[in-house]
């Protein structure tokens, strides 16, 4: 009956009760109004196509059996099958979160098929299942929902590209640092997710850990052995800015020893929870990270000059004597070759120039946390993992340049500052450098890159970076979830 019908006769009533009452003044409310309407006007209309009618030779055992029409358009069934080897059977293996046979209800993990469109499916291609499916359902079905579970993709993943995906259509690509939703483990090899933001409803297979660490296992070792190829020593960071000075040899030393190629072996998801810091808590520290000549200091120093009260660095330590007038802990902290020698596993990076050993120090990046200012720093990608922890909580915000056309017209008049030439005009090399640099860092490190800026018009380049540092400490954000534990 109508909803406007129901009213009337409602008023028709003499006398209505509370109850009658109540329902009256429900119903006149515009949203449940707007709803039943337009439950009306669905439960009304004609849908095509009419379902075909069902078989008339049913097996007379049919109470087991389930006849499942599933009318699909150019959408994949989403849902994937497997043979038993030893009997030949076709069974549902995974039905994908949100697809169509998942909407629909109708197939279930285990189910067996029995006839696609009345043929046996004996000796029947997977791909040749299509609308109907007569089969066996699976008991007890499994209809559990799991606890979905949030992590940080640290591997690349194409599902085109692994022979082994039972589905390459049903498989998911990602990306180091792509945040994914899994939403199914039940399978030991081919787990089930969605990418966040997610848009889409459907999820799509992605390989369980152990599956992927196997794989990345498996590349590591067919590798051809490269001691140097993913290092360019070129592109990283190389002014002669005071903690930075190291000369091109230390500094080839210090990328190729701190940076082992582990990531091969590291497990290739991260769990992540959503955090936001509270006003009490201490500041995120913020992590700068580019290619040489890239901006990075330009852009930090911007940043400080904007509000010195606010962002801070940290004080670099160096065993080079103090000049007139410098006094410890404002330039640099003055210490001896023995003591860094001592403290050097506190040390952010290090590295020597003249004979004197340029560094920062881990403490001094707490000490400006302690004061409550934003620490603000730049280092190289490697580094970020001695300070990837609960104390610090690092927002790594990767400053990239822009395409090469836009590089060269921003960097017209720009002058870069080198260990070799100081402060001439960019070259063409330079550039080159930056993007190779830019390239292989996202490639090796986009996984820890919470946030990329790409730096073509400075002052742009600035406010975002500056936004971006607001956003980072009011939150919310993905962060490992071992930096929430309460354990050590
Ligand atoms: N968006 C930009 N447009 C024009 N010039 C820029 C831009 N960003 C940076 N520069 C200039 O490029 C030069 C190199 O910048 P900067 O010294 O900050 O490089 P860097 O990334 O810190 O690299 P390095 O550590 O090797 O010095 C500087 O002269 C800087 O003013």
């Amino acid at each position: 009956m109508p909803v406007y019908q129901i009213l009337s006769n409602i008023r028709a009533v003499p006398a209505p009760s509370p109850e009658a009452r109540q329902l009256y003044s429900l119903l006149k409310s515009p949203h449940l109004q707007a709803l039943l309407s337009a439950h009306d006007m669905v439960a009304q209309t004609d849908y095509e196509p009419v379902l075909p009618p069902l078989p008339e030779d049913l097996p007379e055992d049919e109470e087991a059996m389930r006849i499942v029409c599933l009318v699909k358009n150019k959408q994949p069934l989403g849902a994937t099958i497997k043979r038993d080897e030893e009997t030949g059977e076709i069974f549902i293996a995974r039905v994908i979160h949100g697809g169509l046979a998942d909407r629909s209800g109708l197939l279930h993990p285990g189910d067996l098929l029995v006839e696609v469109n009345g043929n046996p499916v004996e000796g029947l291609d997977p791909e040749q299942v299509i609308q109907i499916l007569v089969m066996i359902p699976n008991t007890p079905q499994s209809t559990k929902t799991q606890k979905p579970l949030y992590v940080r993709a640290m591997a690349d993943y194409c599902p085109l590209q692994d022979p082994a995906i039972p589905c390459p259509d049903a498989g998911m690509v990602f990306s180091r640092g792509d945040l994914l939703e899994i939403v199914d483990q039940t399978d030991i090899h081919w787990w089930q997710a969605r990418k966040l933001p997610s848009a889409s409803a459907c999820a799509g297979l992605i390989p369980s850990t152990s599956l992927l660490k196997s794989k990345q296992r498996e590349t590591w070792w067919s590798q051809p052995f490269q001691a140097h190829t993913c290092i360019k020593p070129s592109g990283f960071r190389r002014s002669f800015r005071l903690w930075r000075r190291m000369t091109h040899r230390t500094r080839r030393q210090s990328c190729y020893s701190c940076s082992p190629n582990t990531s091969a072996l590291s497990s290739p998801y991260e769990e992540v929870v959503s955090y936001q810091r509270r006003p009490d808590d201490p500041h995120r520290l913020i992590i700068l990270v580019g290619p040489s000549g890239v901006g990075v200091n330009e852009l930090r120093k911007r940043l400080i000059k904007l509000n010195p009260h606010t962002f801070q660095g940290a004080v670099p330590h160096t065993t080079r004597p103090a000049r007139d007038g410098e006094g410890t802990g404002k330039e640099y902290n003055f210490v001896t070759k023995e003591l860094v020698s001592l403290v050097c596993p506190r040390f952010l990076e290090y590295g020597e120039y003249k004979g004197h050993l340029y560094g920062t120090s881990i403490d001094a990046v707490k000490d400006v946390i302690d004061s409550g200012r934003m620490c603000v720093i730049d280092t190289e990608p490697h580094s970020i993992l001695s300070v990837r922890n609960k104390t610090f909580k690092p927002y790594v915000i990767f400053i990239k340049p822009p395409s090469s056309e836009r590089l060269r017209q921003t960097r017209r008049d720009a002058r870069i500052i080198t260990s070799c030439v100081v402060n001439r005009p960019f070259k063409d090399v330079d550039f080159e450098e930056m993007e190779d640099a830019a390239r292989f860092m996202e490639g090796k490190y986009g996984q820890y890159f919470d946030r990329v800026i790409v730096n073509e018009e400075l002052q742009d380049a600035c406010m975002k970076l500056f936004n971006d540092i607001q956003l980072a400490q009011e939150g919310p954000h993905w962060i490992p979830a071992a930096w929430l534990s309460t354990e050590d």
